[in-house]
């Protein structure tokens, strides 16, 4: 099946559920669509292709906490190159990097072990969506800081009229636009 079909199909599995889990936020359920055997494998497989078409060269996959972590995982397996964690605070063991950031609902912080990213390390971003930006620009900065270079970003959805990419200065790529 083409990508654009596939692409189609994935997205009539993700549930939306309004005012959730404030009143104003949209939103959208990505653990619908990992229910569906057939569909988890179809998004595995459009996520390998546009990773291999658009980031090449990508040496390392960084997931951001947690849904992150399993589309993180999964890429990470399929293109045979380390995962890294950026979790919330509190979490890693060792030496750390650490970024406050605001999100759509709320403020976090991030947290990197400085092991983990060897000096001009080429990293994929990986995250389940993209709303107002702040999580994907925090883990591109601890990246940074880091001393990795953020080759570019993935994430599987992207709520478009919040403009999160505007914040975002490396290649981003989503695969479903809501
Ligand atoms: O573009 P932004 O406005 O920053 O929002 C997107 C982020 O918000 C959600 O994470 P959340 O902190 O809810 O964590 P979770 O994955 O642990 O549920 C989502 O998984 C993204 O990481
Ligand atoms: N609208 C939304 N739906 C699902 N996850 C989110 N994370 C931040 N905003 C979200």
């Amino acid at each position: 099946m083409e990508m654009e079909k596939k692409l189609k199909e994935l997205k009539e599995h993700i549930s939306t559920y309004p005012d959730f889990p404030t009143p104003g936020i949209v939103f959208r359920d990505m653990f619908s669509l990992l229910r569906n055997p057939a569909a988890f494998k179809d998004l595995r497989d459009v996520m390998v292709e546009v990773t291999k078409r658009n980031i090449p060269d990508a040496q390392a996959v960084v997931g951001l906490e947690s849904r992150g972590f399993l589309f993180g995982s999964v890429l990470a397996i399929e293109l045979g190159i380390p995962f890294i964690p950026i979790r919330k605070p509190g979490k890693l063991p060792g030496e750390l990097n650490s970024v406050t950031y605001q999100l759509e609902y709320g403020t976090d912080k991030f947290e990197i072990q400085k092991e983990s990213v060897q000096p001009g390390l080429k990293v994929l971003l990986v995250d389940d969506l993209l709303a107002t930006g702040g999580s994907l620009k925090a883990g591109c900065q601890l990246i940074e800081e880091s001393g990795g270079e953020v080759a570019g970003c993935l994430v599987i959805m992207e709520l478009l009229e919040l403009r999160g990419r505007d914040k975002i200065s490396q290649p981003v790529f989503s695969l479903l636009e809501f």
